[in-house]
């Protein structure tokens, strides 16, 4: 098996306050594979931004990785310098686009003066070729490569996001992260967005991880998934066994938040209550006060994550219930008036 391009191995991130350590990511593995699109998914204040933060260095500066290891292409990053992730990480490997990528482009300069400025600090591209370059990325995100030279006021909302998914891409990174790209659009705008991530995916060999509160956004356009709750992942694997045997009871939960193309008739659930903000240091499951089927165990100490039982060998849950959730989901199940294969009963 090759080495996986991003790894975050038992990782822990906390920020000292003065109310104490505020554990923000606790004891969080998972891993994104070369050429592949994985969604990091979880609610507001889960942990999602302090992780992908801790990769390219842009934690607040109360905040620290205290333990585990971030591993980029087999290598410990956790603990690099601004100048050394300046120097190996950022653009070149891996380019963020942050939360208000809106916000991210200069407005007084003109879009292809901003990737020349990229170009003339981290690459050997001359202008022209740097040009040409901006030109073709245009393209692969649905822009017209006539409007490079266009200021960002000239751009929609949806545009801009285009054109700094261009500027992410222009180097040729590794890796994208984009953090909530369609959480600040209508719905069609976020379709257009699906649809050039796939153009992105089907000419490039970029990965991306997506971070998002939608799990229907990670089940439309990754191949991998990550949930986080409260700072822990409690379920990972392949987008496909997640959708079709969901098994941590907050991603059952959380599936069912979400409208499902399978269910349009189904109503949508609420999951009551907010995650956690864990004040030092983490000794039970994160869900345990939201979950339904918790049980006293679920307070003793974090659930590990594990395999999941006929399932393929990465799809992984950190329940103490595993191995009971089929019937358990059973009940919902049943409610909605659903086959356990996700199949209608009438
Ligand atoms: N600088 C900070 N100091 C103290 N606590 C912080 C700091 N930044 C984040 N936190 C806390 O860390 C936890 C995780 O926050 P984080 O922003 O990573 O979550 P998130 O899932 O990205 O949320 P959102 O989707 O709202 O951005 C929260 O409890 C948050 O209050």
């Amino acid at each position: 098996m090759t080495e996986p391009l991003l790894e975050f191995r038992d990782v822990t991130i906390q920020y000292q306050t003065n109310r104490g350590p505020i554990t923000a990511v606790s004891g969080a593995s998972f891993s994104i594979e070369q050429g592949e699109f994985s969604g990091l998914v979880g609610e507001s204040g889960s942990g999602k931004s302090t992780l992908v933060k801790s990769v390219i260095g842009g934690l607040d500066s109360n905040g620290s990785v205290t333990s585990g290891k971030i591993l980029y292409k087999g290598e410990e990053i956790q603990d690099y310098t601004e100048a050394e992730l300046n120097k190996h990480i950022r653009w070149k490997e891996i380019s963020y686009i942050p939360q208000s990528s809106m916000n991210s482009l200069d407005p007084l300069q003109r879009v292809s003066e901003q990737a020349l400025d990229i170009a003339s600090v981290h690459s050997d591209l001359s202008k022209a070729e740097a040009l040409e370059r901006f030109r073709e990325l245009f393209e692969i995100v649905g822009l017209s490569p006539d409007r490079i030279d266009d200021y960002p006021h000239q751009f929609s909302g949806g545009m801009q996001q285009r054109a700094i998914t261009a500027l992410a891409l222009f180097l040729d990174p590794a890796l994208i992260i984009a953090d909530e790209p369609t959480t600040a659009l209508d719905v069609i705008m976020q379709d257009q967005i699906f649809k050039y991530l796939d153009r992105v995916k089907a000419s490039t060999d970029t990965s991306m991880l997506l971070i998002t509160h939608d799990i229907s956004v990670v089940f439309e356009s990754c191949e991998q998934i990550a949930v986080l709750h409260g700072g822990q992942v409690c379920e990972s694997g392949s987008v496909e066994d997640v959708y079709r045997n969901p098994t941590h009871p907050y991603t059952v939960l959380l599936q069912r938040a979400f409208p499902d193309i399978r269910y349009p008739d189904r109503q949508l659930e609420i999951i009551e209550g907010h995650p956690p903000e864990q004040l030092g240091e983490v000794t039970e499951c994160s869900f345990v006060d939201r979950c339904p089927w918790a049980v006293d165990e679920c307070h003793e100490h974090p659930p590990s994550l594990d395999g999941v039982a006929d399932s393929t060998q990465s799809h992984q849950s950190a329940c103490y219930r595993n191995d009971e959730m089929r019937e358990l989901k059973g009940e919902l199940v049943e409610l909605a008036g659903l086959t356990d294969g996700g199949e209608r009963n009438d």
